[in-house]
């Protein structure tokens, strides 16, 4: 197949998730304050983004920063056509949530055994008699319900990750009526062919619109990553405002690929995203200011160069 080809086949629209203000800031040592939060998710949807993982339910004992997660859901200033999501590992989690009124439900587990154990301290299958029963609650009260798939490529504690595995998880999340599943590989150790391999044993069980890549991008491979599951036709994705981030429970994982290092590519590619970029930079500007360091978007960093040029 010749390149034009190919290209011509890609999507030619993608919808974006910023997870920077949930998976983005979950890791950082300093407190971010509510308000902090809140300003980003408000300058997030400024720039035009139509999805917003804003923060998890989960134990203030495992993730202190999430603590605050009512008050963030809170205080943020919705706006008609944003979705605004939270991650409930489990039916406490996901009751906590529902005074904020959640558009659309996170259960998470993992194609690996020990990562499971580490992040939601539980095996796969218990994972899903956990999420079975807060799938159940949140489709009955009209709340979409997303799966994250962590560790679809490798993982911290077992390695390389067969795509049988990824094939079984997808399946039993399917089976408990999950909607849509996000291929997630935490460490970032994904290359394109084996990232294809993950999506290709998603497909098994779910319809390409229902599948999201989830690259962090540890290893420099994300944007790739990105190329290679836009190949296969996926056109949802999540990444991470100035690229912030990593899991607790994923020791030296960095964080998600750059909301504006994506858009930077795909506008590139002719492909619409609905994002402004200059205000997704401001944007990224504002939380890494806050945090008092650089971006990790090398987008980012190019043009607030140019522009103060
Ligand atoms: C899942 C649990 C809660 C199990 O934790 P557990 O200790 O097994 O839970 P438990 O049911 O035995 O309860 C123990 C204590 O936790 C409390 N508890 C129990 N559930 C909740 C809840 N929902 N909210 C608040 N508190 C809760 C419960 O009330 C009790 O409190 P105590 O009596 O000791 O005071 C725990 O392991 C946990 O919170 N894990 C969080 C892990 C996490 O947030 N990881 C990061 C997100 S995943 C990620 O980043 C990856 C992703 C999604 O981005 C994709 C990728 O890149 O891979």
């Amino acid at each position: 197949m010749s390149l034009s080809l190919s290209l011509s086949q890609l999507p030619s629209r993608v919808r974006l998730i910023d997870v920077g203000p949930r998976d983005g800031l979950q890791n950082e040592k300093t407190p971010v304050p509510a308000e902090v939060k809140i300003g980003l998710v408000q300058r997030l949807q400024d720039a035009g983004l139509q999805e917003i993982e804003v923060t998890s339910f989960v134990s203030p004992k495992w993730v202190p920063q999430m603590a605050d997660n009512a008050q963030v859901m809170a205080g943020i200033q919705r706006q008609p056509g944003v979705h605004y999501s939270v991650l409930t590992p489990n039916l406490q989690g996901y009751q906590a949530s529902l005074a904020s009124q959640p558009d659309e439900i996170v259960v998470f587990g993992a194609a690996s055994e020990a990562f499971s154990q580490k992040n939601i301290n539980c095996s796969i299958a218990e994972s899903i008699e956990r999420f079975a029963p807060v799938v159940q609650a949140a489709l009955a009260a009209g709340i979409r319900v997303r799966a994250a798939m962590s560790c679809t490529v490798g993982c911290p504690y077992e390695g390389d990750i067969a795509p049988e595995r990824v094939a079984y998880l997808a399946g039993l999340l399917k089976q408990i009526g999950v909607q849509r599943v996000d291929v997630a590989d935490t460490i970032g150790v994904g290359t394109p062919r084996k990232v294809q391999a993950a999506i290709e044993a998603t497909l098994r069980h779910y319809p390409i619109d229902d599948i999201s890549g989830h690259f962090h991008d540890t290893y420099g491979q994300a944007l790739s990553n990105t190329l290679a599951a836009l190949e296969l036709g996926v056109w949802n994705f999540q990444s991470s405002v100035a690229g912030l981030g990593g899991c607790p429970y994923a020791k030296g994982a960095t964080g998600n690929v750059a909301t504006e290092d994506v858009v930077y590519m795909l506008h590139g590619m002719g492909i619409d995203t609905g994002i402004d970029l200059d205000k997704l930079i401001d944007a990224g500007s504002y939380i890494s200011d806050f945090l008092g360091r650089q971006s990790h978007s090398r987008v980012a960093v190019a043009m607030l160069n140019r522009r103060a040029g």
